[in-house]
């Protein structure tokens, strides 16, 4: 079933990805200006409309809305001045008087438009910053809606769109640059000057275009005496700009060895091509899953989808899971396209900027990114990507925290182009949308080359002929035995980094842990550290009991680090490789170790989850997941989505070549349904079951969640902030007659975080519109005295509860 959001009234940008066609336009009237904003934007920012001031003389006050990213926040209105009108547009920053402040506080302008007769008494802009506007007016409403949506400062968002390094012209350099001044320049003029000033000026006149100092002083051969006198008689004029200090600031990273070939496209992709080519086609806003197992080739089908697209001089953004776990991904979109910006976390400010500026010149055909690249300013964006859709971090976690996909969806229907979401193991959210006609379902149900998917054996861990000392059954040392006998390579998962997860006195049973997270310290062999995987606290491992002092201190739980030494000490011949955030910490290090395990140096590759994600090696034969069970039992209604995803995903690493591959799990709940289904790489009988979990609660995608942390020094005041903040959202709640459910306030799994206390209250409710409302109408008026220190933030669609 196909829709066309296009045709949904009123909503330039509707989001019916998450619940039952939450209505984002659910406005109230205290932020009705936000509102007719958002309406009259297609009319008045959107279109080619000349500049409302020009339409009504006699009411001659033009008025510029601005908001701020630090509190207060805004908007507020501000008269534009004469000399400005013409270069003032929404999307740039001015800097205005704000309250008592002594400087101009810059602020982001979101609107131009001609004020009423009580704008006069209002202030001025004091200043505009940008000459041309960081954020085109489909980016400015993008702004709005996200600050509506996920109840954030727009002036917060707007620093979230725009790169820090952009904002402050990270890598640039003023410049200074001369013309003749006309109106004072005749012949007669010229030729009473002396015989260097008349040479100079000749060859400004000449070049026909504004020059530098020093270029004008190289082509007119003299020094910049000349030069200054011209400037003092103004008959040259100065003009700076702020231009990039050198014309490319980038490191270009090698590719990772592979070399590209070009495949004739299999049927299943010949298939999805066509859809997604007609949904480009169409030129309406429409949202595609695809759907291909591991192994089935969506890479090459996004590429093909491309290309039919830069054909026409338009451009796409594909946006993945951290670029530098891929390689692969990024090296295969840079051998095909001309141009290709590539946004990654370790990128100089200077090396920032100047991507964006390419992408803003219309230079780009492709964006590969992580999720801020969906902010990327392609001038015609014709098409977005998200591959790995399900992945968790295409939610940030910060303010604002958004979702990527949600985002994406936005920007594509108001651009009315269409948003592909692709992974073999859909999110719940992007598969209800499927089913409930929100979205095209397409399917690759095979691998390429008619290559098996590969065979998963269970392995029960709680039966004891199979478990050995260590963390390696006798099936998976077996199998690891046989596969290294065949030359093949091996991948182990294990979700948890470090040595030991605890660290704990066997006689007084204290647990060493953080001071300011309560979370128990992990065990790092390197250095002998322990460190807080919350807030990086670290300490030397203590060698006694800092409680009783017994000296024997004991070191449980199993980190990728021991899993290291266990594997090294079974399989001694064997080239080991850790993959982990501890070994992954200096620019490039993914790409030397996926290199290695690439040409064949590195045997067995084991890591936590950043090894299960999109690698294509096909001498992979052998994968072992350690422990399935890891992440099953989290209090978060996601868990089994989460276990489903890990398994199958690490899963597919394998039998991506002629030689086949196999899987082993272990696991103590080997019944569990999850683990069954990735078992059987089942995804539909998977999200079946889950469907009937998520209806029991309508927890999403059946319904929304919102979630409020409240966080504060002094714990009781800290849980009576949140009580009353309870107080104010069931009032909210009573007054407008919604069905919303409030858990809590209760404290966390973490409960204390950075010295600080939590708190957490759940909102629940089947229509999202009507969750965001409550909260919004709790808070408005809801404020903490300063000295209770205790502050909240706002987590709409939460995708963790800790
Ligand atoms: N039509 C084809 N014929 C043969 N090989 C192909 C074809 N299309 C793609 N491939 C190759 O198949 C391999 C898998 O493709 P790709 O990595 O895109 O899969 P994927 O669907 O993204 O899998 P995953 O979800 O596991 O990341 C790659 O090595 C790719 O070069
Ligand atoms: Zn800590």
């Amino acid at each position: 079933m196909l829709t066309d959001h296009s045709s949904l009234p009123h909503c330039p940008i509707s989001t019916p990805m998450s619940g039952p066609v939450p209505d984002e336009y659910d406005v109230p009237p205290d932020r009705e200006s936000a509102k007719s904003k958002a309406d009259s934007a297609q009319g008045e920012l959107f279109e080619t409309a000349p500049p409302p001031w020009e339409l009504a003389a006699e009411d001659d006050v033009a008025t510029a809305r601005v908001v701020f990213s630090e509190a207060p926040h805004g908007p507020y209105d501000y008269r534009i001045p004469e000399d400005m009108r013409d270069r003032l547009e929404a999307g740039m920053r001015v800097k205005v008087p704000l309250g008592r402040r002594r400087k101009a506080t810059t602020g982001w302008c979101i609107e131009c438009k001609l004020g009423s007769s009580a704008s006069r008494t209002l202030k001025d802009v004091a200043e505009v910053v940008d000459h041309a506007p960081l954020c085109d007016p489909p980016l400015v409403r993008l702004v709005l809606w996200m600050s509506h949506y996920y109840q954030a400062p727009a002036g917060q968002v707007f620093d979230a769109l725009i790169p820090s390094s952009v904002r402050s012209g990270a890598g640039t350099r003023e410049r200074t640059y001369y013309t003749p001044n006309a109106k004072l320049i005749d012949d007669s003029v010229v030729e009473s000057l002396p015989q260097k000033q008349q040479v100079a000026l000749r060859f400004l006149i000449a070049a026909a275009r504004p020059m530098t100092s020093s270029e004008l002083m190289v082509e007119a051969g003299c020094t910049s005496g000349p030069i200054k006198s011209l400037e003092k008689k103004e008959l040259i004029r100065t003009e700076t700009r702020r231009e990039m200090a050198t014309a490319a600031p980038m490191r270009w990273s090698l590719g990772d060895g592979e070399k590209e070939k070009s495949h004739p496209l299999t049927d299943d992709q010949g298939n999805a091509l066509g859809r997604i080519v007609a949904a480009v086609d169409s030129e309406a806003g429409k949202t595609l899953l695809l759907h291909g197992v591991t192994g089935s080739g969506k890479t090459e089908v996004y590429i093909r989808a491309i290309e039919h697209l830069v054909k026409f001089g338009r451009s796409a953004i594909v946006l993945v899971p951290e670029i530098s776990l891929t390689p692969q991904t990024r090296g295969r979109f840079e051998r095909r396209f001309k141009s290709v910006a590539v946004l990654h976390s370790q990128m100089t400010p200077a090396e920032r900027h100047f991507q964006w500026q390419r992408i803003r010149s219309g230079d780009v055909q492709v964006v590969v990114g992580p999720r801020s690249a969906v902010f990327a300013p392609l001038p015609r964006l014709g098409l977005i990507i998200l591959d790995e859709e399900h992945d968790g971090s295409f939610k940030q976690d910060s303010v604002p925290r958004y979702h990527a996909r949600k985002v994406a969806h936005a920007r594509a229907m108001s651009l009315k182009i269409p948003l592909v979401l692709g992974t073999a193991t859909p999110s719940m959210e992007t598969w209800h949308a499927c089913t409930t006609g929100h979205a095209e379902l397409i399917s690759m149900p095979s691998r390429v080359e008619n290559r098996p998917m590969p065979d998963v054996q269970l392995v029960d861990l709680r039966v004891r002929d199979d478990r050995t000392s260590g963390s390696i059954s006798r099936p998976l040392h077996r199998a690891v035995e046989e596969t290294l006998k065949e030359k093949g390579q091996v991948i182990l998962l294990l979700n948890r980094r470090g040595f030991a997860t605890t660290i704990q006195c066997p006689s007084c049973g204290h647990v060493v842990a953080c001071p300011d997270c309560d979370m128990p310290l992990t065990h790092h062999r390197d250095g002998g550290k322990a460190v807080c995987h919350y807030c990086d606290y670290t300490i030397a491992t203590p060698p006694w009991c800092p409680a009783c002092r017994f000296d024997g201190i004991r070191y449980g739980g199993l980190g990728t680090q021991r899993l290291e030494v266990e594997v090294k000490a079974r399989f001694p011949d064997a080239q080991v490789a850790r993959m982990d955030s501890d070994t992954m910490k200096r620019p490039g290090s993914h790409q030397r170790v996926l290199s290695a395990f690439r040409s064949g140096e590195v045997d067995i590759l084991l890591g936590t989850q950043m090894i299960a994600k999109g690698l294509d090696f096909p001498n992979v034969l052998l994968v072992g997941v350690i422990n399935a069970d890891g992440a099953l039992h989290f209090p978060d209604f996601r868990a089994s989505e989460r276990t489903f995803q890990l398994v199958t995903q690490v899963a597919g690493r394998t039998g991506r070549g002629d030689r086949g591959g196999r899987v082993i799990v272990q696991t103590f709940t080997p019944e569990h349904p999850a683990i069954q289904a990735a078992s059987r790489h089942d995804y539909e009988q998977f999200a079946t079951d889950e469907m009937v979990n998520r209806r029991k609660f309508n927890y999403p995608p059946l319904g929304s969640v919102g979630r409020i942390i409240i966080r504060g020094a002094i714990e009781d005041v800290t849980e009576a902030t949140a009580e009353a903040l309870l107080g104010r959202l069931e009032a909210a709640r009573n007054q407008l007659g919604y069905e919303v459910r409030i858990l809590g306030p209760a404290p966390p799994p973490i409960s204390k975080l950075r010295g600080k206390y939590r708190f957490h209250i759940l909102l629940q409710s089947v229509e999202a519109s009507h969750l965001g409302e409550t909260i919004r109408r709790a808070v408005d008026t809801f404020t903490i005295p300063d000295k209770d220190d205790v502050q909240y933030v706002i987590d709409i669609d939460p995708m963790d509860m800790l």
